[in-house]
């Protein structure tokens, strides 16, 4: 029978999946527990700052509707979803936005339907799945990886692609895809040196750069305008991506770009067009956002996010003598540019569950998600947390490694009484 030949490939699968360690399930953490690990940056989304904001702005429209009731294209639409866009837009510096109901739509439509047949899409190595997804539904001829964060490695793949007349005459597009901080490893793209070396390399204007600001969005540039803004970037990149799910604390995206690609996403992204779009409690929770950060009031947050970033890097150089004879954890070898803080080690999981227990949310991120043998502890730190969290934090990571310490060594006796007894 069809249903049970399902249910028996679904189950060896996820058995399989079980077997590799790489079951996943769905969790909610405790209450209680200090979020050391959403993408909630700013703490916005239990902010009651945004809350009253928000209630407020909420009932300054009484008669609002709850649901769009349709595609943006049917009656979904409305002139507060325009007049939001073109705050946005006119925040991060560019010439229009396009709301999608998540990043990952925006991509994957994004993706899927600007490349033309037999464009080629360059992009980084850690680029996010929902870029995947719309390389895959796309009719671009080709796609193609260069290392991660590498222009020396992007430049080789430029060049192989320069010997291709299309491409050298400017009738081929390239498309260029990278995020502006990767979320995985907290660090910050080479966007300047990209941005140069596209434009030297593609000189008749066929080179177009695509920037995922997800993780940037609300904590880099000038009031939390994203690192295209703070390097002044805004003309010379094609589109760029700003999700509202991280450090803007709500749901949803927005492409920024041209009028021109905004129409075009309009008549050919399916995941806009085939969609109910965004209610009103949604871009009303965005725009309230938007209006914090344009008044300033997130800007000491994004400093207290900053000096969080310097209490905890002097922190975790406190447990040095800890971890310098031993491979258990790879402490960050310099300052991170980022509230994101990779703590590899070979025993994610036994770290983050000891972790869990003394009441921090930090997840351990393994295997294919990050590449074989730089599984670790991802580590977020929010404006919410206060320094004496994050030195509990680090307190807590202090006790694991002396407890594995002492496990390791009691092992190491074990083994040469073992070897005594034998000889
Ligand atoms: C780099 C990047 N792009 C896009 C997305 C998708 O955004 P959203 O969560 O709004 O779907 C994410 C979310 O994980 C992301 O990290």
């Amino acid at each position: 029978m069809a249903h049970s030949t399902l249910s028996s490939k679904m189950t060896s699968l996820l058995s399989a999946r079980k077997a590799n360690s790489a079951f996943r399930t769905l969790t909610v953490s405790p209450p209680t527990s200090k979020d050391f690990s959403s993408n909630d940056f700013l703490s916005l989304s239990t902010s009651p700052v945004l809350r009253t904001a928000y209630l407020s702005e909420l009932t300054s429209h009484p008669d609002f509707r709850l649901g769009s009731s349709g595609s943006r294209l049917l009656d979904g639409n409305s002139l507060y979803a325009e007049t939001l866009e073109k705050e946005i837009a006119e925040f991060h510096g560019a010439e229009a936005a396009l709301l999608f109901n998540s990043g990952f739509d925006a991509n994957e439509g994004l993706f899927a339907c600007v490349p033309q047949r037999g464009d080629v899409v360059v992009y980084d190595a850690f680029i996010h799945a929902s870029v995947h997804e719309g390389m895959r539904l796309s009719r671009a001829g080709r796609k193609v990886m260069f290392e991660h964060n590498s222009v020396p490695d992007l430049e080789r793949v430029l060049s192989e692609l320069a010997r291709d007349e299309e491409v050298r005459d400017g009738e081929r597009n390239v498309f260029v895809a990278v995020e502006s901080l990767y979320s995985m490893d907290g660090d910050l793209c080479p966007l300047k040196e990209i941005v140069e070396l596209v434009e030297r390399m593609l000189p008749n204007g066929n080179g177009h750069i695509i920037v995922d600001e997800a993780h940037s969005n609300g904590i880099y540039g000038s009031q939390g305008r994203g690192v295209v803004c703070s390097l002044g970037l805004e003309d010379r990149i094609f589109a760029r991506l700003h999700t509202f799910g991280k450090a803007i604390g709500c749901n949803g995206a927005a492409i920024l770009c041209s009028p021109l690609t905004r129409a075009y996403l309009i008549n050919y992204a399916r995941p806009l067009i085939y969609t109910t779009a965004m209610s009103f409690p949604s871009l009303a929770a965005i725009k309230v956002v938007y209006g914090l950060m344009k008044d300033g009031t997130t800007v000491p947050l994004i400093w207290h996010l900053n000096s969080l970033i310097t209490h905890m890097y002097e922190q975790l150089l406190t447990l040095q003598p800890l971890t310098t004879d031993s491979a258990l954890l790879r402490l960050p070898q310099s300052l991170p540019n980022s509230p994101i803080f990779a703590l590899l080690t070979p025993e994610p999981r036994s770290l983050a569950k000891w972790c869990q227990a003394a009441g921090f949310v930090v997840r351990p991120i393994v295997p294919p998600t990050v590449p074989e043998g730089t599984q670790r502890v991802r580590v977020c730190l929010h404006a919410g947390n206060s320094k004496q969290e994050v030195e509990a934090l680090v307190a807590s990571i202090r006790a694991w490694l002396i407890a594995r310490r002492r496990a390791e060594s009691a092992e190491g006796i074990v083994e040469s009484l073992d070897v005594k007894a034998r000889l």
